[in-house]
């Protein structure tokens, strides 16, 4: 039959079967666009893809210029891709924007890049760095770099407040501070975010190109159109030049002459650097191109606080319900560190709400062969879009989605305490025993709620994002201990709109005042 996609696989009987499946049904296309004008009708895709759900079900199929692509919109269904089949979606568009942004072959990046053995290679060796566990010496460091990095922050917002009271820029100073955790904690360096010019405008081209990765263009799917947008293109590709002889000529080269073959590791760049002397399979640009990546994380969380911060600025009481919890653990004699976070559920919960708020997209993955999903075929190639906006902003899942209300991310948790007995005698005797329990009482008290199966915002799967642990862990201190020092409030309300499906914002944006605390 016409468009019936073939698959081979084994039946229970571990016999070869061939199957013929329809792919799911979908928007008929228009000659050269496909249904790309069907986007177009809101401020963003992914609400189009709700939209057009309504119409064609949770799962269907949509042409976007010549490219054949799948919307998959509930969380049985995205299982469904990314764990079940996971194997079959791994690919990854092949964007021209792409190629650009890491010279001209987008299999240098690890997000970017199709499946391969070097991705499962290069996943490997950057999760014990940038994905440490709990209770590791990585994840310690992180947590003692970020409370270093948070505190000289406050130390330039404190000189910044008091030399005046105008609202200020604050987006830039973030994006630096948070470089600055990134660099001192992978490769022990940091940089003089005030007067290193290099420094600075490598920061702002690395959040010129985040901004970039979470746009979509119609060039993606019109590769024709590319001519027209040359000049952009250019930019892409003189940021990531910038971008990579900074962090060849100010990292990579003193390390190489001084690399320290015996010692324990010390940080990723000299993970990275032993690999490439002891695997002749691992080269030079590929060290240099993982370093980058990761280093170019940090975007993500200097836009997050931003974010963080814009709440506070939206909505006061938040900024009150986070403030009680850092004065009752420091009491303020101290900075807020990670040891902290367990003790202050509400702040981390508010990290959360803003990830749902801002519903990040997930990178589209692609069918690497034919393949079944839900009844219907998938042909080798298909764009597969993954609508987590849906996820996140969906009545299903939702009470109120369209409220900020970090305390969604909250549960009340019965906590036995026992209260210090009076007698101190030593002898345990049965009237003790009872004393005791009678003292042992049950308190109620908020926990965040882990594990909330739709909730989503690092993705499932194999492409899951290795990134989660630097993310959660270092906006937490850098958000934390701005709010111990400082309020934080809007010029004009109106101008903290969020785009939706999007947790960037633009290089240059709205100003916020920072007001000093009376403690
Ligand atoms: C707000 C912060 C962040 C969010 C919401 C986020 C979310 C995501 C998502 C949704 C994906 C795609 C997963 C998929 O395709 O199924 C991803 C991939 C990835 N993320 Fe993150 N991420 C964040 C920050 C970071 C940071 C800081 C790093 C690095 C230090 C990082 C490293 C990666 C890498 C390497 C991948 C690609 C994995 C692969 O394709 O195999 N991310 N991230």
């Amino acid at each position: 039959r016409k468009n019936t996609i073939v698959l081979h696989r084994l039946n229970k009987y571990g016999l070869n079967e061939k199957l013929e499946l329809c792919p799911p049904p979908g928007p008929k296309p228009m000659p050269v666009i496909g249904s790309l004008h069907l986007l177009g009708e809101n401020e963003s895709p992914f609400q189009s893809f709700t939209e057009l759900a309504k119409k064609y079900g949770d799962i269907y199929s949509i042409k976007l210029g010549s490219s054949k692509c799948l919307v998959v919109n509930n969380l049985d269904l995205i299982r469904k891709v990314l764990n079940e089949n996971g194997k079959f979606f791994a690919g990854r568009p092949d964007f021209l924007r792409f190629h650009k942004l890491f010279d001209g072959d987008r299999n240098n990046s690890l997000a970017l890049c199709d499946w391969s053995n070097l991705q499962q290679q290069r996943r490997n060796l950057a999760r014990r760095h940038c994905g440490p566990k709990q209770q590791t010496d990585n994840f310690a460091r992180i947590g003692t770099v970020a409370t270093f990095e948070a505190v000289e922050l406050v130390q330039t917002l404190k000189h910044l407040t008091a030399a005046s009271e105008e609202s200020i820029n604050l987006k830039p100073l973030l994006m630096s501070t948070a470089m600055n955790m990134f660099s001192n904690y992978m490769c022990n360096i940091r940089f003089d975010a005030e007067n290193d010019k290099e420094f600075i405008k490598v920061v702002d081209y690395f959040d010129e190109i985040f901004w970039e990765i979470n746009q979509g263009y119609a060039v993606d799917f019109l590769p024709f159109l590319a001519p027209f947008y040359k000049k952009h293109m250019q930019n892409l590709t003189n940021w990531s030049h910038e971008i990579r002889t900074f962090i060849l000529s100010r990292i990579i080269e003193h390390r190489e002459v001084s690399l320290d073959t015996d010692g324990p590791e010390k940080d990723f760049v000299d993970g990275l650097l032993r690999v490439l002397r002891d695997d002749p399979s691992v080269d030079r640009n590929t060290i240099i191109f993982m370093l980058e990546d990761f280093l170019g994380g940090h975007s993500s969380v200097g836009n997050l606080v931003m974010l963080c911060l814009t709440a506070v600025a939206r909505d006061a009481e938040v900024g009150r319900r986070i403030r009680a919890e850092i004065d009752a653990v420091t009491k303020n004699k101290r900075p807020v560190t990670l040891v902290d976070r367990p003790y202050m559920p509400y702040t981390e919960a508010t990290i959360l709400e803003c990830l749902r708020y801002a519903s990040s997209p997930i990178v589209p993955h692609v069918a690497t062969e034919n393949a079944e999903v839900a009844g219907y075929g998938v042909e080798k190639g298909t764009i597969v879009f993954i609508n987590n906006y849906e996820l996140n902003t969906s009545s299903k899942y939702w009470n109120e989605p369209e409220k900020f209300d970090p305390s969604r991310f909250l549960e009340k948790t019965k906590i036995r305490t026992r209260r210090k007995s009076l007698c101190d005698s030593g002898m345990e005797s049965d009237a003790e025993r009872i004393d005791a329990a009678i003292k042992e009482a049950e308190k109620e008290v908020l926990t965040l709620r882990r594990n909330i199966p739709h909730f989503l915002p690092f993705s499932i799967g194999k492409r899951t994002c290795i990134g989660q642990t630097m993310v959660t862990t270092m906006s937490f201190v850098m958000f934390a201990n701005i709010l111990q020092e400082f309020d934080i409030g809007a010029v004009n309300k109106e101008d903290l709109r969020q785009k939706p499906a999007c947790a960037a914002l633009p290089k240059d944006t709205y100003h916020l005042y920072v007001l000093p605390r009376k403690h």
